[in-house]
């Protein structure tokens, strides 16, 4: 029998084209939803006064939570004393397609799924700002200096140009070129990023904000290269944005390797995605085929999943 749940939620992956650890400083970036693959969130009141977690994560009472989801935790507590019912008795179940720490916005996305989810279940009115605001309180937890550009992704249906504390602008999208999505298989944690970025900037600072300069003049550049279909004049970018963000420190070697054999066999241009020391990275093919056989090589060399992507604004078609 179908289950009858009391809430549900649901938000969905994101990718950086552009713009990652640069836009924490204040500069331009730009990031794509992933529709299709998705986190849900559902919650079932329950009689007795127990709260309860079901995840691939963690099985068990609210309190109980580990402290690597210390921001989902914070979040809860928070939802159940805006919504004033601290006492309530539920099962909250989140089930996520996301690999975690892959720089797809697994934490974000569980955030937002579960914020709306239990807005669901209340039947109140939901803005995205508010979403936003409440999804920033896990996400402070989880990496610390977030810009808010996962959650704002990962809560959006299109594609996103954000300054960090600006209002988002939507990005319009169609070019006739395909991204191919590698997950490396190695864990990259964003908040680890984010610290080697900020020490960097501490220790080396006009270096480092020549570079974060550099990253924001090539976002720009990248968002009128979107806008006249200069697939090539894309594909330099997003290799040059790669070099940048190895002199930060956030690429490692199996990146770069996997990055150098993508680009030496039919990738236009190639980079790492989200907060980097592991996670996923992303290249631009201009056709399906290509992208297709790209990604059988790259697996025969340790890439653990692929997924294709066009390059326009309905971002459902994986
Ligand atoms: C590395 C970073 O720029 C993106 C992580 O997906 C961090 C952030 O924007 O919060």
């Amino acid at each position: 029998m179908k289950q009858k749940y009391d809430g549900i939620g649901k938000s969905h992956a994101k990718i950086i084209l552009i713009g990652e650890h640069s836009v924490v400083y204040g500069k331009p970036a730009i990031a794509l939803p992933l529709p299709s693959i998705q986190t849900q969130a559902y919650l079932s009141f329950t009689q007795e006064h127990t709260q309860v977690i079901k995840s691939s994560y963690f099985d068990g009472p609210l309190d109980r939570m580990p402290h690597s989801m210390e921001g989902l935790h914070h979040l809860i507590i928070t939802l159940l004393k805006e919504i004033k019912q601290e006492d309530l008795g539920f099962t909250l179940t989140i089930r996520s397609q996301l690999p975690a720490e892959r720089g797809m916005g697994s934490s974000a996305a569980a955030a937002v799924a579960v914020i709306r989810c239990f807005y669901d279940a209340f039947s109140l009115k939901l803005t995205h700002a508010k979403t936003l605001h409440l999804a920033d309180i896990s996400e402070k937890d989880t990496h610390k200096n977030p810009s808010g550009l996962d959650a704002a992704t990962v809560a959006s249906q299109r594609p996103v140009w954000m300054i960090r504390g600006q209002e988002l602008t939507p990005l319009p999208l169609s070019m006739n070129a395909y991204l191919l999505i590698c997950d490396s298989g190695i864990k990259g944690q964003t908040s680890a990023a984010i610290k080697i970025v900020q020490e960097r900037f501490e220790q080396h600072h006009s270096q480092t904000q020549k570079l974060l300069d550099k990253l924001g003049s090539l976002t720009s550049l990248v968002k009128e290269q979107l806008a006249q279909n200069d697939v090539r004049g894309l594909g330099n970018s997003l290799n040059t944005a790669q070099r940048h963000l190895s002199a930060l420190g956030v690429s490692t070697q199996r990146l770069d390797f996997l990055i150098k054999l993508a680009q030496e066999n039919g990738s236009l241009g190639s980079k790492l995605t989200g907060g980097g020391r592991g996670g996923c990275f992303i290249n631009l093919i201009n056709t399906r085929a290509d992208a297709e056989k790209l990604a059988a090589l790259l697996e025969k060399n340790g890439v653990t999943k692929t997924w294709i992507q066009p390059l326009s604004s309905a971002m459902g078609g994986l």
